[in-house]
């Protein structure tokens, strides 16, 4: 039995040497309909003009913006309209000075018209006589031609993490399919030998599995995929055997439990055993979540998770996402920020120095209107810290505490 943590890292040492990965082999083609929230595997370049051609931002007149100077409430211009503009065919004649035409929101502009003026300051005298009782400017109410993604410009980079906006761009430029990076292959090992499966009914001594299904949905908010499960008892050859399964078919294994150093904790020793293995940390400053395992087999990411259910999700929240990410080909530069909150600590938290503690909070708008975090306090064995709270705090590891009123980072989950 092992009598002490060997390799204790801080979080942002391994965070460092995850930045250092490779992304996953591999390339597949994705359907737009598809592609939201997966990486991109190639650059998109537009292969023509966003807007097409300059279209109207407003119900209105095309007008040439000369013709409307100096017209207003007191003192309205007039100008002929030649024509009512189809939203569906260019036009097709040139506007002449004191001539607009009528077109409506994202029709094309003719010849000879550079703006818009919007229907509310005209009035139709009849006899296709219109009444200008404002003037626009020269642009004003259009949307110009290229005006949001030029022909061969970059529209999005590789590494990017489609949004909805973003597959609306690829929409609008005709994009149907695009290469995209496989999801990272993740093989989750659940051990203990009291977990039993969700449909189960424990006997006394006996609990549910719950970190197979809160690691699988953090696993697929990373962008991974799931590609195995298995439960194995607190065994050395069943956890070796199970082990060696995931590494066959994942870019990433997570195994549940066993990651201590008791007498029932297998996870190092079926690591070690493996020629191919290279611990980068046995034991993490952070609490919770001290006894996490990361160890690299041949090109494969191999993280031993504490059993215990709120800490086996911090260390994903703190260390698996990002390695997910990485893993994924996500480029940190084109992310979107990991939502933060800023917020009035509600109480003092006393911390020991020497580790990093990252501690649940619950949001509130206090009475002076600022946002307020609480504190959620409790043991990492019980589910309810982490529904109770919105995000987590992180104590760095050489502080004593925090005080109440100190203005703090929350990361929301
Ligand atoms: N001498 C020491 N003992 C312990 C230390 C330490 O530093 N020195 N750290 C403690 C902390 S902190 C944690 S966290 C646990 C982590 O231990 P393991 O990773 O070896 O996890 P297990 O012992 O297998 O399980 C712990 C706990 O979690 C429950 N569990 C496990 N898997 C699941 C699951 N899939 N679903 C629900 N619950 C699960 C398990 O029943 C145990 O109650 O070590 C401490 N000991
Ligand atoms: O890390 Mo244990 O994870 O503090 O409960």
């Amino acid at each position: 039995m092992q009598h002490g943590f060997f390799n204790v890292v801080s979080t942002q040492w391994l965070l460092e040497q995850f930045t250092a990965l490779g992304r996953v082999a591999g390339v597949e083609s994705c359907s737009l309909t598809n592609a939201h929230g997966r990486v991109l595997a190639q650059d998109i370049v537009a292969k023509e003009n966003l807007p097409p051609f300059t279209r109207s931002s407003m119900d209105g007149y095309a007008v040439n913006a000369q013709d409307t100077f100096g017209a207003s409430e007191s003192n309205p211009g007039y100008l002929e309209c030649v024509q009512e503009i189809a939203i569906d065919r260019l036009p097709d004649f040139t506007l002449h000075p004191g001539q607009c035409a009528a077109l409506v929101t994202g029709a094309g502009l003719p010849d000879g018209a550079d703006s818009v003026i919007m229907v509310e300051h005209t009035q139709e005298m009849g006899t296709g006589t219109i009444e200008i009782r404002r003037s626009v400017a020269p642009g004003e109410n259009t949307m110009l031609e290229g005006e949001d993604q030029a022909v061969g410009s970059t529209a999005l980079h590789e590494g990017r993490r489609l949004r909805p906006q973003d597959v609306g761009l690829l929409a609008a430029l005709g994009v149907t399919d695009c290469e995209v990076i496989p999801r990272p292959k993740t093989a989750l090992l659940s051990t203990g030998d009291e977990i039993v499966d969700v449909a189960a009914t424990p006997r006394p001594g006996q609990i549910r599995d719950v970190n197979t299904s809160t690691l699988g949905a953090l696993i697929q908010r990373a962008g991974g995929e799931v590609t195995s499960t298995a439960r194995v008892p607190d065994d050395l050859e069943a956890i070796s055997t199970a082990l060696q399964s995931g590494l066959d078919v994942a870019d990433l294994v997570l195994i549940s439990g066993g990651s201590s150093i008791g007498a029932r904790d297998h996870t190092l020793t079926a690591l070690t055993r493996l020629p191919q293995c290279t611990i980068l940390a046995h034991g993490v400053a952070m609490s919770p979540g001290k006894p996490t395992i990361v160890a690299t087999v041949g090109e494969t990411m191999v993280m031993g998770l504490p059993g215990q259910v709120t800490s086996a999700q911090m260390v994903m929240e703190v260390l698996g996402l990002p390695l997910l990410k990485q893993l994924g080909g996500e480029d940190p530069d084109l992310a979107p920020f990991k939502a933060t909150v800023p917020a009035v600590l509600t109480r003092n938290i006393a911390s020991r120095q020497g580790r990093e503690d990252y501690v649940r909070a619950r949001l509130a708008t206090g009475q002076s209107g600022r946002i307020e975090a609480t504190p959620v306090l409790g043991k990492s064995g019980l589910l309810k810290t982490m529904l109770q709270a919105n995000g987590y705090l992180r104590i760095p590891a050489h502080a004593e505490g925090m005080q109440k009123g100190q203005t703090v980072t929350v990361h929301l989950f």
